[in-house]
């Protein structure tokens, strides 16, 4: 029976991989919030990896408020980057396996086609440069992991995130004002955890650096027309498409994963 510990285990991810994990046979799982364990405090984080006698670890924890990054930088490279490099480094030290999540946001959205690991990265907004610096930690420190790019992250049960954020608010009759300026894929949650159980908790896949997502490339308009299908409110709610709404983060204009 391998050993699994999940850290951010609060989050969307987290939840979903907590929800489905019962249904995974020869794994047995220790889910963590940021409260029980906070992976910027490497002591801690320390004591618990020691004693826990883990085979993988699946580092869900992150700083995920682009927007909020911008205004405060120090604090998502504290958790995207430093807190990556203490589970990098403690990782080693006690023989575990990093599983962790990384961003379509470490690219600048300027190639046209589907970006492929073998493409340059190149964020363009704070989250993004943490993301990647965490990205680079782990490849310094650590052999035995796997780094899974995703992106546009929903769970339809759990969290924040533009799925449930647009579902409200049609459901609460607002009017919407969504963009087109960025195409993407949307993840699935479920599919995503599905994909970690099958093809990386297996040990079926060689360690490196992989790209998951389950979702057609659109855009944000697109996907909030989906949604509103998908939940029979097509032509019930005002949906507009609005270049102007604004935000702080530059945000990269494709970032369809391939
Ligand atoms: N959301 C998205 O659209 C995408 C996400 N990703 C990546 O996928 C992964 C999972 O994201 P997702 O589930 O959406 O993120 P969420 O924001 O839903 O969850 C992140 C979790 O990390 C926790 N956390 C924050 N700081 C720390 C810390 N110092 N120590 C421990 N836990 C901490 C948060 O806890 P608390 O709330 O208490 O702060 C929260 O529960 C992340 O690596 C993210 O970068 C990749 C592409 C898209
Ligand atoms: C909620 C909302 C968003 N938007 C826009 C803002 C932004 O350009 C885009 C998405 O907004 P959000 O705030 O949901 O998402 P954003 O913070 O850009 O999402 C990103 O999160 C990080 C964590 C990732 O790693 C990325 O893959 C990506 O999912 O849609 C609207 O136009 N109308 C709306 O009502």
């Amino acid at each position: 029976m391998k050993k699994v510990i999940v850290t951010g285990a609060g989050g969307q991810l987290g939840k979903t991989l907590m929800d489905l994990s019962p249904l995974w046979k020869g794994f047995q799982f220790d889910f963590k919030t940021s409260k029980e364990s906070d992976i910027t405090n490497k002591e801690n984080l320390d004591k618990l990896l020691s004693l826990g006698q883990y085979d993988i670890c699946i580092n869900c924890a992150a700083f995920t408020n682009v927007e909020q990054a911008e205004i405060t930088p120090e604090i998502a490279y504290d958790v995207n980057a430093e807190g990556v490099k203490n589970l990098a480094l403690l990782c080693k030290e006690h023989q575990i396996t990093l599983i962790h999540l990384s961003t379509d946001y470490v690219f600048d959205g300027e190639k046209t086609e589907s970006y492929t690991v073998q493409d340059k990265t190149n964020p363009i907004n704070e989250y993004g440069k943490s993301k990647l610096k965490g990205e680079e930690y782990i490849r310094e420190i650590l052999t035995d992991h796997y780094i899974i790019r995703t992106s546009w992250l929903y769970s339809k049960k759990f969290g924040h995130n533009f799925y449930r954020t647009i579902l409200k608010n049609a459901l609460e009759g607002k009017e919407l004002r969504v963009t087109d300026d960025q195409m993407g894929r949307p993840t699935n949650t479920e599919a995503l955890s599905r994909f970690i159980n099958e093809e990386i908790l297996t040990g079926k896949t060689p360690f490196g650096t992989y790209h998951f997502s389950d979702g057609q490339p659109t855009t944000w308009y697109g996907f909030a027309q989906q949604i509103l299908e998908e939940n029979g409110l097509s032509g019930k709610v005002n949906l507009v498409l609005d270049r102007n709404y604004r935000t702080f983060a530059k945000r990269p204009k494709n970032s369809v994963l391939g």
